[in-house]
């Protein structure tokens, strides 16, 4: 037996930022790595995503800052604007180190997907064998005793791994099968978010993420890196509607009753709408799992622990999950229950911080009534006043209080 043949074997279900961030350091350090996505490409889209503390940390650890780097978003910071367009409130990045809600480091969702699959296959040159990267396939079962997990797949005749890593997003397959029903874990949070690229319309100050308060809905146009772009980010406030999952006429139909006469740059939203190919919609829930690690098979990412695109901070998580995970499957290799036990409580504290939701959830973001969307326009314009510049700074400054735990360095290849 070679050093190769007694490295475990691990499948990441999920191929999106947690699954290939894990994948990268794991490849790196050797390990055999199958991911498992269930879409037929890689995902592009999404908005900017912040980076701070100890998620911009691992970033430099892992050496994607430079890619990062190449890919940032630069913005100016955030505009609230009324039905005519006319800004009543602003957080500018130079007023807030960028400790506000526009972080130093922004990259597209996407962005930064493509610069871990650069570096997950620039790895894979340097050691080959290890990587089996798998798009349009999933898991359909898994059963695990003391050596390992059996699974089997839609497509693919059934695998036995050394250990399985669920970071298939807030609604997780792997937590389904591993530990049980989404609803035992969810917490429907009371709306819903929606995200797609649109044309950046003529008369957008540039750098300026946008945003409008209407009845029912908050919607925004924030600059994307290339200018001719950005993208359209809606949250829209409301009772839990089953039937929506997976049926996008149904999800269109929302947003453009939620739109419709709504002013600013509504009609250009919906117009982009019809014709976008990367539109995001989810509930937005909370995800709590007591203990992510259940003997070999462990969750990561939203499927771990989630607070809702609203936190702004399920990127940052993901990111520092998979490089903690990654480190203790690589010290302790022959024995991954340990590594997976470790790794649940390094996490948590980091997961608890990252469920934190700024400005304190849907209530207070997206106004209920016409009445209420005139009150959170005067509320905002004091908000971004000098004088509470203090209070934002703290509001926003989820992921920054902790630092990571001792783990031995990788081996960055
Ligand atoms: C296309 C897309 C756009 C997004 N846009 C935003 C955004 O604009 N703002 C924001 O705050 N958050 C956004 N998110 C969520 C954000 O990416 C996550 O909160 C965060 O990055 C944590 O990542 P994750 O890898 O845990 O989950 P995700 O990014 O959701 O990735 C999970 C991956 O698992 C795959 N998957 C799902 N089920 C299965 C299965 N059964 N088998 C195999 N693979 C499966 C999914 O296709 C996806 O690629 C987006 C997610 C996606 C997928």
């Amino acid at each position: 037996m070679n050093d190769f043949d007694r490295t475990p074997h691990v499948l990441v279900s999920g191929g999106g930022i947690a699954g290939l961030a894990l994948a990268l350091q794991l490849v790196r350090s050797g390990i055999r790595t199958t991911v498992l996505e269930r879409a037929e490409a890689p995902r592009p889209g999404g908005q900017a995503v912040d980076l701070r503390g100890a998620s911009r940390e691992v970033a430099e650890r892992m050496g994607i800052l430079p890619g990062i780097d190449r890919l940032r978003v630069h913005e100016e910071g955030m505009a609230y604007v009324d039905g005519e367009g006319k800004v009543f409130g602003r957080m500018s990045m130079a007023d807030f180190d960028g400790e506000g809600a526009v972080a130093e480091i922004e990259i597209a969702r996407g962005d930064l997907a493509q610069v871990l699959l650069d570096a997950l296959r620039e790895a894979d040159e340097v050691m080959p064998g290890r990587l089996d990267l798998r798009y349009g396939d999933r898991l359909t079962a898994l059963t695990q005793d003391a050596t390992g997990v059996d699974v089997q797949f839609e497509h693919a005749g059934p695998a036995r791994f050394d250990v399985v890593v669920g970071a298939d997003g807030v609604h997780s397959a792997t937590r389904r099968l591993a530990f049980g029903p989404e609803e035992q874990f969810a917490t429907y949070l009371g709306g819903y978010a929606a995200f797609f690229t649109m044309p950046t319309p003529a008369d957008l100050e540039e750098g300026w993420f946008a945003l409008r308060f209407v009845p029912g809905a908050t919607f925004g146009i924030r600059p994307d890196r290339d200018p001719s772009t950005s993208k359209a980010i809606l949250t829209l406030r409301m009772d839990r509607d089953a039937g929506l999952r997976g049926d996008r006429v149904a999800q269109e139909g929302l947003i453009r009753e939620r739109l419709a006469g709504a002013g600013w740059h509504a009609p250009t939203v919906l117009a982009a709408l019809g014709e976008a190919s990367d539109l995001y919609f989810d509930e937005l829930v909370r995800i709590d799992v007591p203990d992510v690690a259940d003997g070999r098979v462990v969750l990561l990412g939203d499927a771990a622990s989630c607070g809702s695109p609203m936190t702004g901070q399920g990127t940052a998580t993901a990111l520092i999950g998979a490089y903690l995970l990654a480190a203790r499957l690589a010290e302790t290799p022959a024995d991954p229950a340990t590594a997976l036990r470790r790794y649940s409580a390094d996490i948590a504290p980091f997961a608890a911080e990252g469920k934190e939701i700024p400005g304190g959830g849907i209530k207070r973001m997206v106004p209920a009534t016409r009445f209420a969307a005139m009150m959170s326009r005067a509320l905002t314009g004091l908000m971004f006043s000098r004088a509470m510049r203090p209070l934002v700074r703290r509001m926003f400054a989820g992921g920054t209080s902790l630092s990571l735990p001792e783990v031995a360095p990788l081996t960055v290849v």
